[in-house]
């Protein structure tokens, strides 16, 4: 992990927005790079969505003009961090658990653009373990729903609620995140579905086909990555 690369892709993202643009904010240590060289360009005429309360509260300091998903819908360019980036530019995301919120932003978004250290690209996903936000009731039920579909794609690992040193980690939307260490996931796509469908997930840490574009951080520049 180098903060120096991170601060690289995040300024090299904040170059491809233009005045005018509504924009939406990551979250994460790398996002903040671009939020903040977004703020020293001084553009005129942006709205920006934060995807995190903690993402709203650094670009309100920083004098950037916040909007909400709600009053702009339609979002010209998000720039994100990643956990993982993998063939594809299939990701995982949610290690700051703002996973929900960045999702809907992405998806509201005409492009998107995902920003990382070079330590970040893989080969195959899921060393990062994978985050899923689930609904606070039941979910020790849902836990176990998750463990099977789990043992399913072959990942013998059940999930486990993340906490903190005051107790479980909640997120923005008040849920909590169970973290899979799935070691490899060979199939995303399947695994994205299989987890969508039970109830009491409320989003999970694939991001897949959303990325239009990565911009990868490295000691010597930046690396552009395509789909
Ligand atoms: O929930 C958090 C987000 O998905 C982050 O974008 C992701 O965890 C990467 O964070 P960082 O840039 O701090 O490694």
């Amino acid at each position: 992990m180098s903060d120096a690369q991170k601060r690289t892709a995040g300024e090299a993202a904040a170059e491809r927005v233009e005045p005018g643009m509504v924009v939406g904010l990551g979250t994460g240590s790398t996002a903040a790079w671009f939020v903040k060289a977004l703020a020293a360009r001084g553009l005129k005429d942006l709205r920006c969505v934060p995807t995190s309360e903690a993402t709203a509260e650094l670009a309100r300091e920083l004098g950037l003009p916040l909007s909400t998903l709600e009053d702009t819908p339609r979002i010209d360019l998000t720039v994100d961090g990643a956990d993982e980036i993998g063939p594809g530019l299939a990701l995982i995301k949610g290690g700051g658990a703002a996973l929900l919120r960045e999702k809907l932003v992405w998806e509201a978004s005409s492009r998107c653009i995902v920003i990382a250290d070079k330590g970040k690209v893989v080969e195959t996903l899921g060393a990062f373990p994978l985050p899923i936000e689930v609904i606070a009731f039941g979910h020790k039920t849902t836990a176990n729903r998750i463990a099977d579909v789990l043992a399913d794609h072959e990942i013998a690992m059940p999930a486990r609620v993340r906490t903190a040193e005051r107790g479980l980690i909640r997120t923005d939307g008040g849920n909590l995140i169970y973290d899979a260490r799935c070691g490899a996931i060979h199939d995303p796509s399947r695994l994205a579905d299989d987890l969508k469908l039970i109830t009491g997930v409320v989003e999970h840490g694939l991001f897949l086909d959303l990325a239009d574009e990565a911009i990868i951080g490295t000691d010597q520049g930046v690396e552009v990555l395509a789909p």
